[in-house]
C-alpha cells in the first residue's frame, strides 16, 4: 500500500491545475519550462514548511524586538540531468542561496536501466539537506541510483522530490531507500510497455528542452 511508504503527496491546488496544463500534449515547450518553474517553486514552499527557525534580535522603526529567522541550517539543490534542471529556477527564486549540484542520469531506452554521466556536487555535501529534483519517478531505477550515489559521496540527510510517480517507482525508490522521503504531485496508474507512465506528460527531458 502507498499509504504505508515515505511518501507524500503535494495535492496543493495551484500545482494539480498546473499539472494538469502540463500534462496536455499541446502544451508547447515555452508554457512547460514556465508551469515546471512555477510548480517547483509552489512544491519547494511546502516542503520546507518544517525548517527551523530561531529567534533574532532586530530593531523595527518602532523598537527592539525578537523576531524569526532561519537557524541557517545548510541546503543542497541536486537536480538529476537533464530534466531536473527544470526544477532549479524555481527553487532558487525562493532559497537563493542554496548550493547546486549535478547528477547526470538517463535511462538505457532498452533495458531502462540508470546510467550515470556526470557528477559534480558541493564539496561539503555531508553538512547539507539534500532536496534532489527530478520531474518523473517511472521504474524508480535513475533515483534510486541517484541517491545511493549521493549516499557514496558522503550525504546523510536528503529529500526526494517529483512531480509525477508511478506506484511501481514509489515502491521500489522506498524499498532502495527508506530513510529518504518522497514528495510528489501525483501517483499516477502505471507505466507502459515502454516505461511511461500513464497517464503521466510524456518524456519530460524532452518537453523541457524541446527536443521532441
Ligand atoms: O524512474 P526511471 O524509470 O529511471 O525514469 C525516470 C527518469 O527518466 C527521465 O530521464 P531520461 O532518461 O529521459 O533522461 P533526460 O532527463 O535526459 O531526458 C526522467 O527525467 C528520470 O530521470
Ligand atoms: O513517463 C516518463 C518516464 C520516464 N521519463 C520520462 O520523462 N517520462
Ligand atoms: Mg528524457
Amino acid at each position: 500500500m502507498i499509504e504505508d511508504l515515505n511518501v507524500s503527496v503535494i495535492d496543493h491546488p495551484l500545482v494539480q491545475h498546473k499539472l494538469t496544463l502540463m500534462r496536455m500534449q499541446e502544451t508547447g515547450t515555452k508554457d512547460f519550462r514556465e508551469l515546471l518553474e512555477e510548480i517547483s517553486m509552489l512544491m519547494a514552499y511546502e516542503i520546507t514548511r518544517d525548517l527551523p527557525l530561531v529567534d533574532m534580535d532586530i530593531t523595527t522603526p518602532v523598537v527592539k524586538c525578537k523576531s524569526k529567522t532561519l537557524d541557517g541550517k545548510k541546503l543542497g539543490l541536486i537536480p538529476i540531468l537533464r530534466a531536473g534542471l527544470g526544477m532549479v529556477d524555481g527553487i532558487v527564486k525562493l532559497i537563493p542561496t542554496i548550493k547546486i549540484g549535478h547528477v547526470g542520469m538517463y535511462r538505457d531506452p532498452k533495458t531502462l536501466a540508470p546510467v550515470e554521466y556526470y557528477c559534480k556536487l558541493p564539496t561539503d555535501v555531508a553538512d547539507r539537506t539534500l532536496i534532489v529534483v527530478d520531474p518523473m519517478l517511472a521504474t524508480g531505477g535513475s533515483a534510486a541510483a541517484a541517491l545511493s550515489l549521493l549516499k557514496e559521496k558522503g550525504a546523510k540527510h536528503i529529500i526526494f522530490l517529483c512531480l509525477v510517480s508511478a506506484p511501481q517507482g514509489i515502491e521500489a525508490l522506498n524499498k532502495a531507500h527508506p530513510d529518504i522521503k518522497i514528495y510528489t504531485a501525483s501517483v499516477d496508474q502505471k507505466l507502459n510497455e515502454h516505461g511511461y507512465i500513464v497517464p503521466g506528460l510524456g518524456d519530460a527531458g524532452d518537453r523541457l528542452f524541446g527536443t521532441l
